[in-house]
């Protein structure tokens, strides 16, 4: 008997181009939501962008968050439910719209995505991601009913942001090559839709590279598609899974030793390079991940993100432990092997 079945949580409106952050009003009136808007935001996008939206609702509350934790999520509770708005709008980087989103999901309201940076996937997704305790990985969350992603206001962000966009992408390949891997060895469910369209997503934004440039809005407009794609693909599946295998727990665990981590798409792209090496060996792939992350001006060194090599040998050695997720790590490296690989790959000089 067939049992299986399937629910696909995506945006409706996904608005991406020239001054469309003025359309805000707009695409919200589209999606016939009421009431007032609740505002979240952090202190350089408000500057930017807080009027500009504020000004097209008669009526709108606005909560500023500094600091990415679950005490800035509970003081977005609690301005809802003073507030009562009929809906949340994530204005801002990865930290504005994960709070807001994860507000909204503990309020049972929607919310709309308003991105000022390009930094990673969770822009668009249905992935929530907030440190709580030692846990740095994200978990389901409704993703964003909308999203306005104005490509004057992303070219002119921090260059960085962008870049670490593109490894956040660039990284789905070893994601994928994870996921098939779990699926042959341990039988862990899988998506060939998704994983195709995760992978296709990192070849188009390779392909496209020669116009990811600092300044241009067409590099805005070519790293905006490919994170929508992305959160697309991790809708379709369900899970993080096509976007985030061992290149991320790499990541979730730099964030929690190192001294100072680097950006999420920084990180996560150097550990591509190394978990593309431990599935290809000497021949792999890791030198196209490499390149690719180079010709955007990503890091590809620990030295580059700013990372002691001891700290970077330790979170290779351990992050297999941070979460159940089966990746090319299995149960660990040993620290010989783990500095031979970041010796090979040239990661650590
Ligand atoms: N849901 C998911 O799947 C994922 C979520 N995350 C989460 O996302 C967060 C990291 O995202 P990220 O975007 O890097 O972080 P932030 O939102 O903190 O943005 C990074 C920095 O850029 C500033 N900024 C944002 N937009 C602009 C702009 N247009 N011009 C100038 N400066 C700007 C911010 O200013 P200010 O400090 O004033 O806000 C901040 O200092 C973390 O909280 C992480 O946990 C990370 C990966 C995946
Ligand atoms: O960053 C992500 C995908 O790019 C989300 O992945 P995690 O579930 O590992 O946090
Ligand atoms: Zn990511």
């Amino acid at each position: 008997m067939f049992t299986k079945s399937t629910w696909i949580r995506l945006p409706r409106n996904v608005v991406v181009g020239h001054g469309v952050v003025d359309r805000t009003a707009e695409v919200v009136d589209d999606l016939h939501l009421q009431g007032r808007p609740l505002v979240v935001t952090s202190p350089t996008p408000r500057s930017l962008v807080g009027d500009a939206i504020e000004s097209q609702f008669t009526d709108s509350a606005v909560v500023v968050v500094e600091e990415a934790t679950f005490e800035s999520v509970e003081r977005v509770i609690e301005r809802a439910e003073a507030t009562q708005p009929g809906f949340l709008l994530g204005v801002g980087g990865g930290k504005a719209i994960d709070i807001a989103k994860m507000a909204a999901d503990h309020v049972g309201l929607g919310f709309v995505s308003v991105p000022t940076a390009a930094s990673h996937d969770g822009i668009v997704s249905g992935r929530g991601s907030v440190p709580e305790g030692d846990t740095r990985h994200s978990v389901a969350a409704d993703p964003p009913l909308a999203v306005v992603a104005d490509t004057e206001v992303l070219a002119e962000a921090p260059w960085e942001l962008t870049t670490a966009g593109c490894a956040d992408i660039i990284s789905n390949y070893t994601a994928v090559m994870d996921w098939r891997l779990a699926n042959r060895l341990k039988d862990v469910p899988h998506s060939e839709y998704a994983a195709a369209l995760s992978e296709m997503t990192a070849e188009i934004l390779v392909d496209n590279a020669d116009s990811v440039r600092p300044g241009l809005e067409e590099s805005a407009w070519v790293v905006t598609k490919a994170l929508v794609s992305s959160g697309v693909a991790m809708s379709i599946a369900g899970s993080s899974r096509p976007a985030s295998g061992a290149e991320h727990l790499f990541s979730h665990q730099l964030d929690r030793i190192a001294p100072e981590p680097a950006l999420h798409g920084h990180q996560v792209g150097v550990g591509s390079i190394l978990t593309a090496y431990l599935h290809g060996g000497d021949r792999g792939f890791w030198t196209d991940i490499r390149d690719a992350l180079r010709s955007i001006d990503a890091p590809t060194t620990a030295g580059e993100l700013g990372i002691p090599p001891e700290t970077l040998v330790e979170a290779l050695t351990t992050c297999h432990e941070i979460r159940d997720r089966y990746t090319i790590l299995g149960d660990g490296m040993s620290e010989e092997a783990a500095w031979e690989t970041a010796r090979k790959t040239g990661v650590i000089e």
